[in-house]
């Protein structure tokens, strides 16, 4: 069980709300000024990752009143819940254990008085075992040849993560090409199965469930595929696996359940990648990698679980976006990767953030009175830059922003990676320092502009500055620092769900589109006209049947 607390009544929240008041016109630029010491101490280092955030609007007496509250919110004992196999998940009556996936001490941890770790590493072996002989060659299509192809079907955290994390880690990919389908939308297999060999593909079913539309629909379009090709039923076991915890529903589809790698209920779908659901993660960068994945994130938890907040990265990265979100009224945070390889970090945690904290309904089941979950987006530096970085430096939205960048390039060519990690420096320089109207001024004079002209174009030119931003400067881009810097986005996410006294491991908010959607797809088959629903839905309807 997890702790109840309400935000808005803790003594923290009242006094934060007060400080609020008193700091928040003060600029970072003059935060810098009065502290020389102000990056040591805002700034912390774990293994080859540095996170820096002092460019933050915070101020000692800001962390000090932001840790009370994680204290008083009883963050710690949350912490101890969650990695103690407490059904913390409790309107699903599930334990939280993405980290026992990943427990590489192998410390026992218990479900119901029961170890679950010598099931994680069964099945951490079978996928080694599968994993190394379908890239070494031994593991063969049904006319004898070699797997050349593997096809992830899956959606939300059956897709998400694996196309993150063999997206950032392709630098170290083996010869195996990987695609992923997700869309129901029949052009996301058409397009995928038009370059494959039906003899040389292997498919992935990943379904947590193995009830999802999407993804059974999929499955089932792909084996009829494969076996128009000429296969026979029985070959399906050399080209289907399942990655699921329904073995009653992999059978039923004529999964093989030899070929089915489990996980458990305990694993939440945004959560999985470490789980059986990352088996194409282990199948492109091979096994030894994805346990480096794992180790890295296992080092992660454990630095999350034994230090002080005070020096708690995600609790830190937490504790700010509270900051922003209940007393600024920010609404949205930009994740934006300095890494060509990281292009779906920000799409990854889109599910990973909204899926788990977008609730306005508290723990005690009644309406929370405070903000919950940001919107989460971003894009690739620099192109982020030349898109909407415009309104980041002078729309009139505060914007928190994340930015991201390895001090070595898995591609270093040329100029290229200092080109690049200059813009990542001078961002966050340019939202914090911002340009004052006498710069801009000065620089016009500079250009021989005349009086009239500096007067007319100056204010355009302003940047007020004073937007905050955290940088994570990653030594490199590796298996195990990607892990670690995963593990800590997740558990910033944990303890902001329990600060905000919301479940962060359901999500029942993705229910009644599905319902709906299954009430009107009988209602699309025939030629009726329907007058079942309100009259937009009706006309839509109506129209498409007209159009179709
Ligand atoms: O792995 P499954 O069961 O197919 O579910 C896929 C996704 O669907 C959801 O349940 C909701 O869209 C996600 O939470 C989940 O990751």
């Amino acid at each position: 069980m997890l702790p109840k607390t309400d935000l808005t009544r803790t003594h923290a929240y009242a006094a934060l709300s007060q400080h609020f008041e008193t700091t928040q016109q003060t600029h970072l630029r003059d935060l810098f000024a009065a502290d020389p010491q102000r990056f040591d101490k805002f700034s912390l280092t774990f293994e080859d990752i540095l996170f820096d955030f002092s460019k933050n609007r915070v101020d000692d007496k800001t962390l000090q009143l932001l840790l009370e509250l994680a204290r008083e919110c009883k963050l710690e004992d949350a912490i101890g819940a969650m990695f103690g196999g407490s059904r913390i998940n409790e309107t699903e009556n599930r334990p939280v254990l993405h980290v026992a996936l990943r427990n590489r001490s192998n410390e026992a941890i218990q479900v119901d008085g029961k170890d679950v770790m010598p099931e994680v590493n069964r099945v951490l072996a079978k996928m080694k075992k599968f994993t190394d002989a379908v890239i070494g060659g031994d593991w063969k299509g049904y006319t004898g040849k070699p797997i050349t192809d593997v096809v992830n079907i899956g959606i939300g955290g059956s897709d998400l993560g694996p196309v993150m994390v063999t997206e950032a880690l392709k630098a170290y990919k083996n010869h195996l090409n990987l695609h992923f389908v997700s869309n129901i939308d029949g052009t996301h297999i058409a397009e995928t199965i038009k370059s494959l060999d039906p003899e040389t593909t292997l498919f992935l079913i990943a379904s947590k469930t193995f009830t999802t539309q999407e993804t059974m629909t999929n499955a089932h379009s792909a084996r009829s595929w494969f076996l128009e090709s000429g296969a026979q039923r029985d070959d399906v076991a050399k080209h289907f696996a399942a990655l699921s915890t329904n073995s009653k529903e992999v059978a039923a589809f004529g999964i093989d359940t030899e070929n089915m790698f489990e996980f458990w209920d305990w694993v939440g779908g945004r959560y999985s990648l470490w789980s059986a659901i990352g088996l194409s993660i282990a199948l492109g960068i091979g096994f030894e990698r994805f346990e480096e994945l794992l180790a890295g994130a296992h080092a992660a938890d454990n630095h999350f679980r034994n230090t002080d907040f005070k020096r708690n990265i995600p609790v830190i990265q937490a504790l700010l976006g509270v900051w922003y979100i209940n007393f600024f009224g920010t609404e949205t945070q930009a994740i934006l990767p300095y890494d060509q390889y990281m292009h779906r970090f920000a799409a990854y945690f889109q599910q990973g953030d909204m899926e788990s904290n977008g609730k306005f309904v508290g723990r005690d089941g009644r309406k929370v009175e405070h903000q919950t979950g940001p919107v989460i987006w971003g894009e690739p530096g620099t192109n982020g830059q030349h898109a909407f970085y415009q309104l980041i430096h002078q729309g009139t939205k505060l914007i928190p922003c994340d930015f991201i960048a390895p001090a070595q390039s898995l591609n270093p060519l040329g100029e290229h990676h200092a080109i690049l990690l200059s813009n990542y420096f001078a961002q966050t320089e340019a939202l914090m320092n911002g340009k004052s109207q006498e710069a801009v001024e000065a620089e016009l004079r500079a250009e021989g502009k005349s009086d009239e002209a500096i007067a007319e174009l100056a204010p355009f030119k302003v940047f007020e500055g004073n937007r905050p931003t955290n940088s994570f400067l990653l030594k490199k881009v590796t298996p195990y620092t990607l892990g670690s810097l995963i593990a800590f986005y997740e558990h910033k996410i944990f303890v902001q769900g329990v600060i905000w006294n919301i479940f962060s491991f359901d999500q029942w908010g993705v229910e009644l589109g599905k319902q709906l959607a299954k009430n009107i797809l009988p209602e699309l088959k025939s030629d009726e006209k329907i007058s079942s629903h309100d009259a937009s839905t009706n006309g839509l309807i109506n129209q498409y049947k007209a159009w179709r």
